[in-house]
């Protein structure tokens, strides 16, 4: 058999004939229908926005947790109607357990923090930043993956958890320029909608159902958000009040349809003094028309909204006081929220505030000579040792596919190592901004 540098080329031998692939074998080299790659320019884009969301949640104090993406599918069966339900991307795994990929992280960590139960010290306040999923039959392009951030308190019943989750979200939109007349955050409280369903003795157990359908409004016709109202065995009259509450837009109007009775309005007017005192109060804005489409919200409702109208919520959240105990947990009050990866690109690209993220290495090293590819590599060892960024040439190039590559990499020093300097101990050092080039013994290289 011919030895290995008998080869001619990358893939044939002399031997034989290069073996032709068989194409029908060809895989198709995109990504599952509705996910995406991240190639290095998109990855490093993520990587900025995501590190924002890390740095936002440590300068709040919160800890970073995560969990599996595939849950038991009982973690997500809530009878609430939810979307997110019929979403689920379920399936039977090969032990015959029920499970899903998780379309949201908030069972999750309701699931650790039962799990941790007496053994960690409340309040909690956790964050992660994870990859969720849907599976929409329809395939109407839209993405089956995206990646959420979530930050969430645990164990605090007061209104200060939402002012800081809020504020939070505040900072993270300040540090990548997005201002308070690009976005707002909507407020509410669906201990309003309770109130009202109270006053018409509807069951409690239909409160997580009736939110879920009145989320609807704006997205589907106000005469099939009404039908779904009367199938979940509303009358027409209390169709009708909860209608008109969710159209008051004011906290003053809302005292008057409400009166002072039940927590919904103190909750909401603690709220709004609390942003005041933080300096976020252009941001906010009461609207009792925000429910948000998750079943388990019981108290303070938000979403971030992109105030010209063009795009879906940015992020969203809101209490739930019940959650835990649900999963057979204590009854531990708990608020939190969501922050997907998809909208928030899209109101940097409308804003033109995308960052230029380009690729960066400090060095590039490559031998002159064939001979001194070791000393290469000891080079950019030495340099590595330092704490240095190295792209070390591989093979034996011309100059000027070295310059050509340090252009595309953006490399910021060019480290030359040739005969005559090497005898001398010495490298070659051009530096790719100014042209400045010098001589420099090795080891007095930093
Ligand atoms: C705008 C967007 O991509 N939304 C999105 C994409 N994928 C998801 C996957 C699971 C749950 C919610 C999701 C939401």
């Amino acid at each position: 058999l011919p030895t290995d540098n008998a080869r001619t080329g990358r893939s044939g031998s002399l031997s034989s004939p290069p073996v032709q692939p068989d194409f029908s074998e060809k895989i198709d080299v995109n990504p599952p229908k509705g996910t995406r790659d991240f190639p290095p320019e998109d990855m490093r884009l993520r990587n900025w926005l995501f590190n924002n969301f890390k740095e936002v949640s440590q300068v709040y104090g919160f800890e970073e947790v995560d969990f599996p993406v595939l849950e038991s599918e009982a973690l997500f069966i809530r009878k609430g109607g939810e979307e997110i339900r019929d979403q689920l991307y379920c399936f039977e795994d090969r032990g015959n357990r029920r499970v899903a990929l998780r379309p949201e992280l908030t069972p999750s960590l309701a699931r650790l923090v039962i799990q941790k139960g007496k053994s960690v010290a409340l309040p909690l306040k956790w964050f992660a930043v994870g990859q969720c999923w849907r599976y929409e039959r329809m395939t109407r392009g839209r993405r089956r993956e995206h990646y959420q951030w979530n930050m969430d308190i645990i164990g605090i019943p007061d209104v200060t958890a939402e002012a800081e989750l809020i504020s939070s979200i505040v900072t993270f939109f300040k540090r990548i320029g997005i201002t308070a007349s690009d976005v707002g955050f909507k407020v509410s409280s669906r201990k309003v909608l309770q109130e009202v369903l109270r006053r018409y003795s509807v069951p409690d157990h239909l409160f997580g159902r009736v939110c879920v359908i009145i989320d609807k409004l704006e997205k589907i016709p106000i005469d099939d958000v009404k039908k779904e109202l009367r199938s979940a065995e509303l009358s027409e009259e209390v169709v009708e009040e909860l209608l008109q509450i969710l159209s008051v837009k004011s906290l003053v109007k809302l005292e008057e349809k409400l009166g002072t009775v039940g927590e919904a309005l103190a909750d909401l007017k603690q709220l709004f003094s609390l942003a005041e005192k933080y300096g976020y109060s252009e941001w906010i804005q009461f609207d009792a028309s925000v429910v948000r489409g998750l079943a388990y919200y019981t108290g303070i409702v938000f979403e971030g909204f992109d105030r010209e109208g063009k795009l879906r919520a940015i992020c969203g959240g809101g209490r739930y006081d019940h959650l835990l105990s649900t999963f057979g947990g204590d009854d531990i009050p708990a608020c939190g929220f969501g922050f997907g990866d998809a909208v928030v690109v899209e109101l940097l690209k409308e804003k033109g505030l995308l960052p230029e993220v380009s690729p960066q290495v400090e060095n590039i090293v490559c031998s002159l000579d064939q001979d001194l590819q070791g000393a290469a590599a000891a080079v950019a060892s030495v340099l590595r040792q330092k704490g240095q960024s190295v792209d070390l040439v591989l093979e034996n190039k011309p100059l000027k596919w070295v310059f050509k590559r340090a252009a595309r990499i953006n490399a910021q020093r060019l480290i030359l190592v040739g005969n005559a300097e090497w005898q001398k101990g010495m490298v070659g050092v051009k530096i790719l901004s100014s042209g400045e080039q010098y001589e420099v013994k090795v080891d007095e290289l930093e």
